[in-house]
């Protein structure tokens, strides 16, 4: 079953466009939703949680559209973004209990267990909390009401390795019996390495690929040549970089010829990035 499906999104600001976004999650996964700064990420998350108004393009939630049935939809969705303030002064107990309300199905057991999992104390300020703590305390609110789908976005800016590794480690518990999806977007590779299943890459405001993550890698291909042989596979490169060894390039595994007389090794999520955006450069 799809937990997330959306289709063909449109949305233009006055120096910006997402173009045509399109992907999936299957109910159970976690998608790491990448792509650099300015890329869309934001935009596509807010579409998403229906905080922007789109030029068109449909979103649905467990088979159903999220324009039609938003107030039932909004109970199963739990949101949480990196870098939010939101009521500094308040105490958490304090704002809770506003939030609460919102929700039909609230657990006030699986709410403690979670404040006591993530060693949050109800009585700190939100102005008091890390930034790590801020995520945890957004995750413990969708969990205790029951979401089953987590929109985040950049859950993991801002944390040091240690809190970045463990907060990876909660939505890997979390997905575990299935029931649970993840969306996150993140430019750290790194977190993408480590716990996504799928990958959904953004670029410029259009969706390069968005694949199970060994296949996502799988499709690209990084090659090594001598100088001399780059005019043999200049048109075919995504991008390439020379230095005084010769070049290394980005490939699409399909355009690979295994008879040229290139070395070539699968690239990391990392590289992939790298040469796409010096792909941007060359065409500016
Ligand atoms: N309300 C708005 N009005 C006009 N332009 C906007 C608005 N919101 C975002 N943009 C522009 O849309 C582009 C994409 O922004 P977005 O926040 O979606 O990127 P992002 O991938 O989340 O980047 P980052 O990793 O830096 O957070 C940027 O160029 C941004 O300036």
């Amino acid at each position: 079953m799809l937990a997330l499906e959306i289709k063909h999104l449109n949305k233009e600001y006055e120096h910006f466009r997402l173009k045509d976004v399109s992907f999936q999650l299957e109910k159970g996964y976690i998608m790491g939703f990448i792509g650099a700064n300015g890329a869309g990420k934001t935009t596509t998350i807010k579409s998403i949680l229906n905080l922007i108004r789109l030029d068109s393009g449909e979103i649905r939630i467990f088979g159903r559209d999220l324009k039609q049935h938003e107030l039932e939809l909004k109970q199963v969705i739990g949101s949480a973004f990196g870098d939010i303030d939101f009521y500094t002064r308040s105490r958490i107990r304090t704002l809770t209990n506003v939030i609460k309300r919102f929700y039909h199905h609230w657990d006030e057991d699986a709410y403690n267990k979670y404040l006591k999992k993530f060693n949050l104390n109800e009585n700190k300020k939100i102005a008091e909390l890390s930034t790590g703590m801020k995520v945890k305390y957004s995750l413990a609110l969708a969990l205790s009401h029951g979401a089953k789908i987590l929109i985040l976005d950049e859950p993991t800016s801002g944390l040091d390795p240690v809190a970045r590794d463990q907060l990876l480690d909660i939505f890997q518990e979390l997905v575990q019996d299935g029931e649970i999806s993840i969306l996150f977007s993140t430019h750290i590779t790194s977190d993408l390495e480590k716990c996504a299943d799928y990958i959904t890459y953004i670029d410029n405001g259009q969706i390069i690929n968005s694949a199970v993550k060994e296949e996502f890698i799988d499709t690209y291909r990084l090659v090594n040549g001598k100088e001399e042989q780059l005019h043999l596979v200049q048109d075919k490169l995504i991008a390439y970089k020379t230095n005084s060894f010769g070049f290394t390039g980005l490939i699409h595994t399909v355009d690979f010829d295994p008879s040229w007389d290139l070395r070539s090794a699968l690239p990391n999520l990392e590289e992939i990035m790298i040469y796409f955006s010096k792909k941007e450069s060359l065409h500016v």
